[in-house]
């Protein structure tokens, strides 16, 4: 039986990648992998979790057919390997680190995926982004600007699995591996 796309979204700062590294072990003792992300952003930000490409580099990979789903965002090119595909054909699940402005396209290729919307207080963000200190002030404004196009009509959204970030880490990943179980609401 083919695995399922599990599509993590969320604000930025919300805590995706925390969640992710986090959740890396016990996902993996589940059967469940996290793809590593192609991004054009420089190494020095781009944390071990991606692969750090030129513009040209993506261009290129594009150009072969080396991506499953791609978009662009805060000024930034995302690849998802195409190896996602043998994967999920292999019956193993995949998580992505995904777009809520890529959803509907992915939703189109992905007519079973799952989607896990990290939400977190409003009031916490932004102090989480710039203690991050990865962005500037006005990169880390934009971001919160664009979250104004997306937070009410996502989370109202059918098939979209709410999981708040705002307490302890610890605690998402355990809600995050309960959600995931066989026979969870939130994947019937
Ligand atoms: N539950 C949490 N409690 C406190 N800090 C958190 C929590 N989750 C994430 N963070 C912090 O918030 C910041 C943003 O998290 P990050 O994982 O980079 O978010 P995203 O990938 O969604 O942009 C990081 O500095 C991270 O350490
Ligand atoms: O359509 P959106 O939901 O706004 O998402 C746009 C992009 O921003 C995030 O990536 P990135 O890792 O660059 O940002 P983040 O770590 O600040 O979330 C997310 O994973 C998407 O790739």
């Amino acid at each position: 039986m083919a695995g399922r796309l599990i599509y993590l979204i969320g604000p930025s700062g919300s805590g995706k990648d925390s969640l992710l590294d986090a959740a890396r072990a016990p996902l993996a003792e589940r059967g469940c992998r996290i793809v590593r992300r192609v991004i054009t952003r420089s190494a020095e930000a781009v944390g071990e979790a991606a692969q750090g490409v030129s513009p040209a580099q993506f261009a290129t990979l594009q150009a072969e057919g080396g991506f499953a789903l791609s978009w662009q965002a805060n000024g930034l090119s995302y690849g998802i390997p195409r190896q996602i595909d043998d994967w999920l054909a292999a019956g193993d699940d995949v998580l992505v680190n995904g777009s809520r402005g890529h959803l509907a396209q992915t939703r189109a290729r992905y007519p079973t995926l799952l989607v896990v919307l990290l939400t977190v207080d409003q009031a916490v963000l932004r102090q989480r982004l710039l203690a991050r200190g990865r962005e500037s002030v006005a990169e880390i404004d934009a971001r919160l600007a664009r979250n104004a196009q997306f937070s009410d009509s996502l989370k109202a959204a059918p098939g979209v699995f709410l999981l708040d970030n705002s307490g302890p880490l610890a605690h998402t990943v355990a809600r995050l591996l309960d959600c995931l179980q066989p026979g969870h609401s939130a994947c019937a």
